[in-house]
């Protein structure tokens, strides 16, 4: 087990540079099976690529004085049953039959992955595509329709390993739709799609680095299989008698077993062997990565939830409100915006009724509620990215004049990330383990400022350093499980604020945190939002944070607004009955709570201290 090595700053747990971080290559080099497998594989392909050079004779020239010929000096392995050069035909052999399975591997993976990825990610129709002919093609006996093609088109190698691509192409595709489908809904792939990347990024960033070793083990197996079905076709004799492989070598070798044994030696020797090493090679690439996956000590224990409800605190603030901000202009205009899911009966549940608000820049919206209330629902609309059956089913959502709820998709793609950001709810979950912080900081600069990889850098450690990492040089270099969830709700406000966006929607940004932390980020939330006159909605269920950060709040409950206004008046004199009992709820003038109860009772106090 790897120990994290000691370190000056404080919420940084560094792995050993040597860890699990190092190239898969690398660590298979290791491994001395490996290694053997490796270099004869290399051979095999030196040998295959520059056969022309290396055979002796044309593989094909039939000398009849040489029929069955011994080993001697003109033909160092002995001629075969027709006169021709055992070695040449073994040298051209290594060229034929792994060109043959190399066609085969091809297929399979171009098909396998594509459909694979494409399914997996999708998903809806493209999905069930993909799954009915993959279905069909399992359904089919590769056998009998490798024998129909040859009965149709005739004895040729390429065709059938084509064929016989498309028939294994399966193999990659349950491997690559498997994956995918567990990674697609993880977080960080939405905070990708949030931070203005799209589809085609998010699969050749997020996905593809998923699958991408799987398919290098499941490729070593089907190269494997490839090659073992050609030379059986060959042995067969169903191959092209003109196209010297290792097959059919074997099948020549077999009808002269008895008066030439060696014959079928060489041919058997050099498909054992390939065989023997791309298993290998495999094994040793499956094990690299399961000891890479292997569960690590974790550097952080997930922070427990914790709420800011002190009271004296949240008193504390509104006796001391921050100053409201100048009326700007305005950003974001919600009018009337409804949204609904299909319904069992066929007609569509409404969750969001008839919301309107509106966000000037400078200006810090609160939208609180109990949960359910439909706070998420509303933001996510103005980010467009509802889930699955979500429909904005009435109203506008205006952002700088233009209505989001008409805009195209390339539209909103382009505005995500670069115009309106976002800041999640759950830090770790939302950035991606397998690529360090610094890349996923600079992607999507890249991509939305246009800037090259070093400006990039260089804006994202200015970043890192502004919202308070101590040593940005080493987090920007730093995986997510090497820093704390502070630290990394910290990284993902910086990626938020890094194309300087005019709206920023922040989802419960602390609630994973624990208290301490919890204040600083809402400390540094404030700064930020004033130095960059962002226009912000705060999604929120505790009363200390738009206290804290809110120029205007919205009470949501039912997924309607029943009380909104600027904080302070609505704190001091809330109308909505709603809105007393939640502030009820946590500004009290009661004595502080007594011990809990904890025999012979059930019973728990109430907020407010009395017991229920
Ligand atoms: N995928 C979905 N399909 C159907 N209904 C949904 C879906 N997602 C959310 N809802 C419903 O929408 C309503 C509002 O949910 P929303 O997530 O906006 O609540 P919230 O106020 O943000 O709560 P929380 O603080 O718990 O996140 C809830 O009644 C919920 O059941």
């Amino acid at each position: 087990m790897t120990t994290p090595a000691h370190t000056t700053d404080p919420e940084i747990v560094v792995a050993p540079r040597d860890g699990t971080r190092v190239s898969l290559f690398r660590r298979v080099l290791r491994n001395p099976l490996a290694v053997a497998s490796m270099a004869f594989l290399t051979i095999a392909v030196i040998t295959a690529v520059f056969a022309q050079f290396l055979a002796p004779h044309d593989p094909n020239n039939a000398v009849i004085q040489n029929v069955l010929a011994p080993p001697g000096a003109d033909n160092p392995l002995g001629a075969d049953g027709a006169g021709r050069d055992v070695l040449s035909r073994l040298i051209f052999g290594a060229q034929f039959s792994l060109a043959g399975a190399l066609v085969a591997l091809l297929t399979a993976m171009v098909i396998g992955v594509t459909g694979g990825l494409l399914a997996g990610y999708f998903g809806k129709w493209i999905d069930t595509l993909w799954t009915w002919v993959i279905s069909l093609m399992m359904a089919l006996p590769t056998i009998i329709v490798l024998l129909a093609a040859r009965a149709v088109v005739g004895p040729s190698l390429w065709l059938s390993m084509l064929i016989f691509g498309v028939m294994l192409s399966p193999a990659f595709f349950r491997l690559v739709y498997a994956s995918v489908t567990a990674v697609r809904n993880e977080l960080y792939v939405d905070a990708a799609r949030v931070s203005g990347l799209s589809d085609a990024r998010i699969i050749a960033i997020h996905i593809l680095s998923v699958v991408r070793a799987p398919i290098v083990i499941q490729s070593a197996i089907v190269g494997g299989i490839a090659l073992a079905v050609q030379s059986g076709l060959e042995f067969l004799g169903l191959g092209d008698i003109n196209v010297p492989t290792w097959g059919s070598m074997l099948s020549d070798g077999f009808t002269n077993l008895y008066t030439s044994p060696m014959l079928i030696l060489w041919p058997a020797l050099a498909i054992g062997l390939t065989l023997i090493s791309l298993t290998l090679l495999a094994n040793s690439l499956r094990d690299e990565l399961e000891r890479a996956n292997a569960p690590r000590k974790q550097g952080r224990k997930k922070k427990a939830t914790a709420a800011v409800t002190d009271v004296k605190a949240v008193e504390d603030i509104i006796r001391h409100p921050e100053p409201a901000a100048p009326e700007g202009e305005i950003v974001l205009e919600i009018s009337n915006l409804s949204v609904g899911y299909p319904a069992p009966d066929g007609g569509i549940k409404k969750v969001v009724h008839d919301v309107s608000l509106t966000v000037r820049r400078g200006e810090v919206h609160g939208l609180v509620g109990e949960s359910g209330s439909g706070k998420t629902q509303t933001a996510w609309s103005v980010l467009r990215l509802l889930p699955e059956g979500g429909k904005i089913v009435g109203g506008s959502i205006h952002f700088q004049g233009k209505d989001l709820t008409k805009a195209p998709a390339r539209d909103m793609e382009k505005m995500r990330g670069r115009n309106i950001a976002y800041i999640p709810q759950e830090p770790m979950s939302n950035l991606d383990p397998s690529f360090t912080i610094g890349s996923q900081l600079v992607e999507p600069m890249r991509i939305q400022l246009g800037i090259t990889a070093k400006e990039a850098k260089e804006r994202a450690l200015r970043l890192l350093a502004r919202v308070g990492i101590p040593n940005p040089e080493r987090t920007f270099a730093a995986y997510p499980h090497q820093v704390s969830g502070g630290m990394a709700q910290r990284v993902l406000i910086a990626g938020a604020i890094s194309c300087n966006p005019d709206l920023l929607i922040a989802d419960e940004p602390t609630t994973a945190l624990d208290v301490t932390v919890q204040a600083e980020v809402l400390d540094l939330l404030r700064d930020l939002q004033s130095e960059f006159q962002m226009a912000v909605v705060l999604v929120t269920h505790n009363f200390g944070v738009v206290a804290d950060l809110c120029d205007r709040v919205s009470v949501m409950r039912l997924g309607r607004i029943v009380e909104t206004g600027p904080t302070e008046p609505i704190f001091e004199s809330p109308r909505h009955p709603y809105t007393q009992e939640l502030l009820g709820a946590i500004l009290s003038d009661a004595e502080p709570r007594g011990p809990l109860v904890t025999t012979g009772s059930t019973a728990v106090p109430t907020p407010n201290g009395a017991v229920r």
